[in-house]
C-alpha cells in the first residue's frame, strides 16, 4: 500500500502540490486525474522518489522513501514498473534486448532465464514474435506494449502508467486500455494511472483520485464519480467529452 500523506511541494516557490494526501490499495487500479498543469505528474514522481516533498510524506508498504538510504531506496523502486508517456524504448536496441535490459542491470538471471523471462513478457503484452524487430520496425501501439513488457519485467508490485493511451489513434488506445486491465488483474499489481484520458480511466480504473490546482480536490470510486454531483469535477468529465452516465465513443 501506497500512502501520501500532506504533501506540499512548490518549484521557485509557486506551489505545485498543497497538502494532498492519498491512499493507494493493494491490488487497486487508481487513475490520478486533473487538467494540464494540475500536478499530475509531480505526484507520481514523488511515488517513486524522483522529487523530494517540502513536506509531508510518501510511505510505501509503511516505509517513508525520503527517510532512507539510497540503496533502500533503490530496493524500493524495484518494486515498480513504469510505463512512461513517451514509451522511451532505446532505439539502438531491438525489443528482446529492449525488455531484457532490467533484467541485466537489477538482475544476475543467466541468459536462458533472461531468454525466457523476456518471452514470457512478450506473450504477456501479446507480442510473442517481436523479439528481433527494432523500435522503429513497430507501430505507436506495438511500441507501448514492448514498453510495458519492459515495465513487468521485474514483477513489479506497482505499475505506473503515465498517460498511456496518449497520441494512440483510438482502437489502439482501446486495446492497450484492454491489456492494462487484463494485465492488472493477471499479475495482481497494485496499478496507478496518470491520465486525462476519462475512457482509459472509465474501462481501467477502480477509483479516481482528481488533482484541481494542486490540491486532492475528489477522491471516490467509479460508481462515486457517476454519482457526484461536484461541480469542478463534472466540468473536468465534461471537458473530457464524457457525459456522466452516458459514455460515448472515442473520437479521433
Ligand atoms: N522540475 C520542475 N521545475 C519547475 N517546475 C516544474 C517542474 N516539474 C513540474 N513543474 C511545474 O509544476 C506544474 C505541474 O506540472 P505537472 O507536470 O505535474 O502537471 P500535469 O498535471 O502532469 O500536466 P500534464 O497533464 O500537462 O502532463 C506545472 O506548472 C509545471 O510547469
Amino acid at each position: 500500500m501506497i500512502r501520501v500523506e500532506h504533501l506540499y511541494k512548490s518549484f521557485d516557490e509557486r506551489p505545485v502540490l498543497v497538502d494532498v494526501s492519498l491512499e493507494i490499495r493493494d491490488g487497486e487500479t487508481l487513475a490520478i486525474i486533473g487538467r494540464s498543469g494540475s500536478g499530475k505528474s509531480v505526484l507520481m514522481k514523488h511515488l517513486i522518489g524522483l522529487l523530494k516533498p517540502d513536506r509531508g510524506r510518501v510511505l510505501v508498504d509503511g516505509v517513508d522513501i525520503n527517510a532512507i538510504s539510497y540503496e533502500e531506496l533503490r530496493r524500493i523502486r524495484r518494486q515498480f514498473g513504469v510505463l512512461f508517456q513517451s514509451g522511451a524504448l532505446f532505439d539502438s536496441m531491438n525489443a528482446f534486448e529492449n525488455v531484457a535490459f532490467p533484467l541485466r542491470t537489477f538482475t544476475s538471471l543467466s541468459e536462458e532465464e533472461i531468454r525466457r523471462r523476456v518471452q514470457e513478457c512478450l506473450e504477456l503484452v501479446q507480442l510473442p514474435d517481436v523479439g528481433p524487430k527494432m523500435p522503429d520496425e513497430l507501430s505507436g501501439g506495438m511500441k507501448k506494449r514492448v514498453a510495458l513488457a519492459r515495465a513487468i519485467a521485474l514483477e513489479p508490485r506497482y505499475i505506473i502508467y503515465d498517460e498511456p493511451t496518449t497520441g494512440l489513434d483510438p482502437e489502439t488506445a482501446n486495446a492497450i486500455d484492454e491489456l492494462i486491465r487484463d494485465l492488472n488483474h493477471r499479475l495482481n499489481v497494485t496499478g496507478i494511472m496518470v491520465t486525462h484520458d476519462m475512457h482509459s480511466v472509465l474501462s481501467v480504473a477502480d477509483r479516481v483520485a482528481f488533482l484541481y490546482q494542486g490540491r486532492m480536490h475528489w477522491v471516490g470510486t467509479i460508481e462515486e464519480l457517476h454519482r457526484s454531483d461536484d461541480p469542478t469535477l463534472l466540468a473536468f468529465v465534461k471537458a473530457s467529452e464524457y457525459q456522466i452516465g452516458q459514455p460515448i465513443p472515442r473520437s479521433a
